[in-house]
């Protein structure tokens, strides 16, 4: 049987590259290797790229696996999370969803036409769930050993799992630190076995955090949510905020609480969609 054409949908969460395909009717999953040539040769660039299948669990609306332009796959994406919400929510009344992916399950609500919401769950602060290479009692303050020629901002970061492995520093000035020089050296350090995101924060009032992020496989971008919620935990744990506050990213605003009552971590922020089309049937033939 001839495999149908997909709906996708370009978007980004503010400014974080986010392209949605929606493949409940393609009855298999997308490759590693169809990623990277949506990403490439078919020409429609994302940070993280989304597809919607049906829902593996039960009290789930749909599953998302998430694929970072490399091919690799991401357990959490916060930004894409909101953006799949308006792709489902569209044209409906609802305005709760939950969705099931790799790092956990996510519960999205619309708080307007284009913003909404992300419970993006609990932290996980222990060395072995970041994961660090090797044990770490104080996860809040990890020195970053073997790395020379770093300032001494860089030379302590706050571990923090989202679903997805995120190493913070706090620095001075956000806007001066060297992204593209000092993220991947970072990113690849052996102190993070599956590698990590990394964000720079700038801690500018107890409400308030500048951030600029160089994201695992995608590299330096506008936007990260799971960084930002990362971020706020890292700074709330220090005392150096409050538990709710808004993070500035260069594509936009977050408002980020680490809830006191259960513990989990909620995102608001706003979403664009760019243009939608069909993806051709063709690319689902592409192996892994
Ligand atoms: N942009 C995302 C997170 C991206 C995932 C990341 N590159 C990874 O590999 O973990 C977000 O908004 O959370």
């Amino acid at each position: 049987m001839k495999a149908p054409d997909l709906p996708y949908f370009k978007m980004n969460g503010i400014g974080n590259s986010i392209l949605v395909v929606d493949m409940r009717s393609a009855g298999r999953p997308l490759t590693p290797a169809a990623a990277r040539a949506i990403a490439g040769e078919v020409g429609l660039g994302f940070d993280q790229l989304m597809t919607i299948s049906a829902p593996l669990s039960g009290g789930t609306d749909a599953f998302v696996d998430i694929f970072n332009a490399d091919g690799s796959r991401a357990e959490a994406c916060g930004n894409g999370t909101r953006c799949v919400a308006w792709v489902l929510m569209r044209g409906s009344p609802s305005h709760h969803l939950v969705v099931e992916t790799a790092g956990g399950t996510l519960i999205c609500d619309r708080l307007g036409p284009t913003r909404f919401s992300v419970d993006m769950g609990p932290p996980r602060l222990a060395w072995s769930d970041i994961p660090l290479a090797e044990p770490e009692a104080d996860t809040a303050h990890v020195q970053l050993r073997h790395l020379s020629g770093l300032p001494d901002d860089f030379q302590t970061f706050s571990a923090v799992n989202m679903g997805n492995p995120h190493a913070v520093f706090f620095v001075q000035d956000a806007a001066t630190v060297p992204l593209a020089e000092v993220g991947p050296l970072i990113e690849h350090h052996p102190m993070f076995p599956k590698r990590a995101n990394v964000s720079f924060a700038e801690i500018t009032s107890r409400a308030s955090i500048r951030l600029r992020v160089w994201e695992r496989s995608a590299g330096a971008t506008l936007a990260c949510g799971s960084a930002a919620c990362a971020t706020l935990v890292a700074a709330a744990r220090d005392g150096l905020t409050e538990r709710r506050a808004t993070v500035s990213l260069p594509g936009g605003d977050l408002m980020i609480e680490w809830r006191p009552a259960d513990g989990h971590v909620v995102m608001a922020g706003d979403t664009q969609i760019e243009h939608e089309g069909l993806l051709p049937a063709v690319l689902w033939d592409i192996a892994a």
